[in-house]
């Protein structure tokens, strides 16, 4: 690509202002730097205004009914009329400002920064396009441009008004009835949200099992969950050929069966967003499926990444983490290197599965030698007083040589804040002996932990 003779001179260039673009370039601006930041579309990126601040407010709302609807046979009657304009109303007022992002923008630029409006490219090292201008950067460039839904190479799919998170997040009314393709987090999140809302969903995911990412018991559970709440479950399932006609959805399955209903979501995965970005301009691969970075985010001399786009972990947390690690490097302040090793994730379905460090799988391929401890919610006091809604289980995965946790999952009612104590052990390796003669609190959900850690075995 011909170089412009003149840039604009900044000391940092940032692309994209999502989670990880808006904490970097808001920080780096705040400590003096001049920078420019790119953003295509909205100030606080996919995290605010399509995912999971919206998504969790429909959570809630959700989880509401569920629990007004477990009333009955535990403390009286309740009538619950699922409504969704408050729904849709607190995501356009409190959540998304009406996809708005004014006051992100004059936030950043509160802060020093100047906001450049356009889908940038690099250039070339250290220099970015972004409609007419260009840049140079002294100190570097950060490449924060996050992730986009991938649809499957179903056929018809392409030809067809299918929903993705956005328009499920959008949407103004409860669709009669919904095909949710895809049993990860976001459509099992959004599958059960409608659902409660009084859609009649089906799901139907190619895997074996839900949520695939995390431990099989997972998946289990809320297979069993869902389909108590009347969800169809299509596992194992291939779709062969989707179409649209009248207003309806139809997607045949390998097996020749037809599903149909009024609305689509597919939730198959999301893809880092890379293409067109011109990273062979930076001496990167443009084929590449994330951006290699090393632990202090370096992807090339002077040119950073993070979040969605390193392909590290697809989460808000990470993606501010890593923002956090380049903000340093930038500045040339010493500190830690990216450590994944605890890296927590929670899917908030009811029950929500919290899950930390490796599964047992993952431990395995390690060449880890593992021994695992799992104990249901149930069977601990807390769980078995809370009766309605307490399905979950807390499994531990250990290393047998190191006597130290590798991975947990806590799933259960609120069970996402019941990972945080686990982390903290596997980050630190707090030894098993230590773990097992604390003393944990009466009647708690994490007390399920004590009994999680003795079915461990081993020994002390
Ligand atoms: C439905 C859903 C629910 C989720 N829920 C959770 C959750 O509960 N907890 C959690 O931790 N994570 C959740 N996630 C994941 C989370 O949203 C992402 O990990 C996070 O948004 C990643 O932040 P990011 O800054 O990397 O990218 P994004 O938020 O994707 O931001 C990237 C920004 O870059 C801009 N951009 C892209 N290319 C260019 C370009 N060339 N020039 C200029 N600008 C560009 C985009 O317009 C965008 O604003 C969820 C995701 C989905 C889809
Ligand atoms: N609470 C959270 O933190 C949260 C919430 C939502 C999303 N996210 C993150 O966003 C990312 C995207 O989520 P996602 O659920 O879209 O992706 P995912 O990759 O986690 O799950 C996609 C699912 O779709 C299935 N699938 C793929 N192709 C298919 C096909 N042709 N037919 C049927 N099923 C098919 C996969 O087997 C998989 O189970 C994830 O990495 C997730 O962790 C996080």
């Amino acid at each position: 690509m011909a170089q412009r003779t003149t840039a604009t001179e900044v000391d940092v260039v940032v692309i994209g202002m999502g989670v990880g673009g808006e904490h970097a370039a808001g920080e780096l601006a705040s400590a003096g730097l001049e920078v420019v930041a790119a953003e295509a579309e909205l100030v606080g990126g996919e995290c605010a205004y399509w995912a999971c601040v919206p998504t969790k407010m429909m959570v809630r709302a959700a989880d509401l009914l569920a629990e007004a609807r477990r009333v009955p046979g535990m403390a009286g009657a309740a009538e619950v009329s699922p409504d969704w304009s408050p729904v849709a109303a607190r995501i356009r007022e409190e959540a998304t400002d009406e996809w708005d992002d004014t006051v992100a923008a004059d936030r950043f630029s509160g802060r020093g920064g100047r906001l450049v409006r356009g889908r940038a490219r690099l250039t070339g090292p250290r220099r970015v396009a972004v409609g007419d201008e260009e840049f140079t950067a002294r100190r570097g460039v950060i490449i924060a441009t996050g992730s986009a839904p991938q649809a499957p190479p179903v056929p018809g799919l392409d030809g067809v008004p299918y929903w993705t998170n956005r328009e499920a997040v959008a949407a103004r009314e409860v669709p009669g009835s919904l095909l949710v393709l895809g049993g990860g987090p976001v459509g099992l999140e959004l599958a059960q949200v409608y659902a409660r809302f009084g859609s009649r969903v089906t799901v139907v995911e190619a895997g074996d099992r839900l949520l695939g990412r995390e431990e099989p018991e997972a998946g289990g559970l809320l297979a069993g969950v869902l389909d108590r709440e009347g969800i169809f479950l299509h596992l194992g399932a291939t779709a062969v050929r989707v179409e649209h006609e009248g207003g309806t959805f139809r997607m045949e399955l390998g097996d020749g069966q037809v599903l149909a209903a009024d609305r689509l979501l597919v939730a198959t995965g999301r893809r880092p967003r890379l293409a067109g970005l011109g990273l062979e301009h930076a001496g990167l691969d443009p084929t590449a499926r994330a951006l290699d970075t090393d632990g202090r985010m370096r992807a090339a001399d002077g040119l950073w990444a993070v979040g969605d786009v390193t392909g590290r972990g697809p989460f808000t947390h990470v993606a501010m983490y890593q923002a956090a690690i380049a903000v340093r490097e930038v500045l040339g302040r010493p500190g830690p290197e990216a450590d994944y090793r605890s890296l927590p994730r929670v899917t908030f379905t009811d029950p929500e599965v919290g899950a930390a460090g490796l599964t047992e799988r993952q431990a395995l391929e390690q060449g880890i030698r593992v021994r695992t401890g799992i104990t249901r919610l149930a069977s601990a006091t807390r769980g078995w007083i809370h009766r309605a809604g307490n399905d979950g289980f807390v499994k531990l995965v250990a290393d047998a040589d190191r006597e130290v946790l590798v991975g947990a999952t806590t799933a259960g009612p609120g069970c996402g804040e019941l990972l945080h104590g686990l982390q903290l052990a596997i980050h630190t390796r707090i030894p098993l002996a230590e773990l097992r003669h604390m003393i944990y609190a009466y009647p708690t959900f994490h007390r399920a932990i004590e009994a999680a850690l003795a079915d461990l075995g081993g020994p002390g």
